[in-house]
């Protein structure tokens, strides 16, 4: 309960220290419970089995060196923080749903996961990936899944499952706000400066950055890793504004940008929303919170011109 609610210091995976509440049971035992925040966060370790949610992460002396257990629990809280604080939203389900998180998932596991009612994290192979929850990008990518399940709930498949995929790579970007990129902490560490998306240049990555390229076959659901890149590139364009094929867009900031899609993900799109459905809500959004002829009703037309959606 909230009485022995304490401040813990760690070490993340690449060796930041970092402080998150957890939970003082005893004098030598603390456990990755956070009880100030909604019903709570809870971080468990998976000890590379991947029977979940696992056992419940503990520290001796409140001075934690699990780094990718550290990681998850401190982005997760900094993931409810986003929400409750730009958005007014109370956890994924706006009702203070208890976070979830499980690290050390199976052995040398390129990737992690929302599984519909937890986040899951591997720890990598140390050539593809480091300890995937030692990216805040890739933290707020999942939770930022269980967001959109609640809400618009887009299908994971084509169009709406590529929507469904950028909306987590925008917020993402929003919370990990010191670039336009995904998982550039925790891909390739022997590559420094490569990630695994780019929303300023998704072609960087092999993703498209226009709807004319995007990929119409059957792998990955229909490529939502990939055509996410078309919408990832529209909202890169509205925040920071560019030319690109040979539409000009005037930016129109971070905080701007991230209140269109939350309001557009939570009163206009849908399951079966496709890119136009996205085009439409991003204006409607952008008209009710800002007015019909303000810039950002216009920089949102344009930056959907650019990429080929009407
Ligand atoms: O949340 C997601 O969209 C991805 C979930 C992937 C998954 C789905 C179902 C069961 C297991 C795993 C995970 C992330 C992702 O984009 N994965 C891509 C790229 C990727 C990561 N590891 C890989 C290993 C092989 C191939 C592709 C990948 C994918 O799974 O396609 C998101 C942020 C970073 C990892
Ligand atoms: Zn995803």
């Amino acid at each position: 309960n909230m009485l022995h609610e304490i401040t813990g210091t760690g070490t993340g995976v690449l060796g930041d220290t970092k402080s998150f509440e957890v939970t003082k049971v005893s004098n030598n035992n603390y456990t990755a419970k956070d009880t100030t925040r909604g019903k709570g966060i809870e971080t468990y370790t998976a000890r590379n089995r991947t029977t979940l949610p696992g056992t419940l992460g503990s520290d001796t002396d409140n001075n934690w060196t699990d780094g990718a257990l550290v990681d998850a629990h401190a982005y997760a809280q900094k993931t409810y923080d986003y929400y409750k604080n730009a958005h007014n939203r109370n956890s994924f389900d706006n009702n203070g749903a208890k976070l979830i998180s499980t690290v050390h998932y199976s052995n040398r596991y390129n990737n992690a996961f929302w599984n519909g009612t937890q986040m899951v994290y591997g720890d990598g192979d140390g050539s593809v990936f480091r300890p995937l929850s030692a990216g805040l990008d890739v933290v707020a990518h999942e939770l930022t899944h269980a967001v959109t399940e609640r809400t618009a709930n887009l299908i994971y498949q084509n169009e709406s499952g590529a929507l469904n995929e950028s909306i987590s790579d925008i917020f993402g970007a929003m919370i990990d706000d010191d670039d336009w990129l995904m998982g550039e902490d925790v891909y390739t560490p022997g590559t420094p400066g490569d990630a695994l998306r780019s929303l300023e240049d998704p072609t960087v990555a092999g993703d498209p950055d226009h709807y004319s390229d995007r990929y119409t076959g059957p792998n990955d659901n229909g490529g939502v890793h990939t055509n996410s890149g078309i919408n990832n590139k529209a909202a890169y364009l509205l925040a920071e504004g560019g030319t690109h094929t040979g539409v000009t867009v005037t930016g129109i900031g971070r905080n701007d940008t991230a209140k269109i899609y939350y309001y557009a993900l939570t009163n206009y799109l849908n399951p079966n929303s496709n890119f136009s459905a996205m085009r439409q809500a991003a204006i409607q959004s952008a008209t009710a919170l800002f007015g019909a002829n303000s810039q950002q009703v216009k920089s949102v037309k344009a930056a959907y011109d650019a990429v080929g959606v009407q």
